[in-house]
């Protein structure tokens, strides 16, 4: 068999992104590898992650989907090193993640990962400028980015004055200020009306195209149209 190719872009394997020669920066493909996560509920232990793997390689755009309680925010979590799971490997580049400390995952994650749970942080006391320079990132692109995801005239407003759904666009930004080289997020879009949501989706496609590893936990189908792949937990 050997050189069988993917049907089509919402399947198969990682798609291929240049030689991190060519794009002058470090490699942080994501490799998730027989992940089992059990909780337990009234009691009984409940399998939620069974020898789940998934890899995002650099450059790709991954939409994981899957019905409500379906694993798929406890999947972001494990990705993120912020759920250890009962069994499994996870990796982030060479980085077997499982076998560093706390405190080396601390400084990898403050340098190259973009990070938005579902339930975001944002200071009410910061501008919303400050709120996204928390992270990392210049000036210039913390700009950059509140004009890309239609918070321009946000940048002096308190967080505590900002609706949800600006609220959510600023941890989208906060996320990508430092032009991370994995981005994880957990329902970006799920406070958005369609407009707010494109814009999200053209930064998470840029941040791609720049050659990081995206994975994205999302309902919405948007998301998952705008996805090199679609992985259904
Ligand atoms: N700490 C926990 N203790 C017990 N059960 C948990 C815990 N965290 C998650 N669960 C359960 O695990 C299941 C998966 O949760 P998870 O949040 O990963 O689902 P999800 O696919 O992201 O759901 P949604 O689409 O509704 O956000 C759910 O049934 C949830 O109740």
């Amino acid at each position: 068999m050997g050189g069988a190719q993917p049907s089509s872009r919402r399947c198969g394997a990682p798609t291929m992104a240049p030689p991190d020669s060519e794009r002058g920066r470090s490699s942080m493909f994501l490799s998730l590898h027989g992940i089992d996560v059990a909780f337990t509920r009234a009691g009984m232990p409940i399998q939620i992650l069974s020898d789940f793997s998934l890899e995002v390689a650099d450059g790709e755009f991954v939409a994981l989907a899957g019905r409500s309680g379906s694993g798929k925010s406890t999947a972001i979590a494990v990705a993120y090193g912020r759920r250890s799971p009962d069994a499994g490997a996870v990796r982030w580049g060479e980085v077997e993640i499982g076998d560093r400390s706390e405190k080396e995952l601390q400084s990898i994650r403050r340098s190259s990962i973009g990070y938005a749970a579902q339930d975001s942080l944002v200071f009410d006391d910061l501008t919303v400028t400050a709120n996204v320079l928390v992270g990392g990132g210049s000036a210039e692109r913390c700009e950059e980015l509140l004009e890309g995801v239609g918070l321009a005239d946000f940048g002096g407003m308190r967080g505590g004055r900002i609706s949800g759904g600006e609220r959510q666009r600023a941890a989208v930004a906060r996320a990508l200020a430092k032009d991370p080289t994995l981005v994880l997020m957990d329902e970006p879009t799920s406070s958005l009306d369609s407009d707010a949501a494109a814009r999200v989706i053209a930064e998470l496609r840029a941040a791609a195209e720049r050659g990081a590893s995206v994975l994205v936990a999302t309902h919405d189908v948007l998301v998952k149209d705008a996805a090199d792949r679609v992985i259904e937990l």
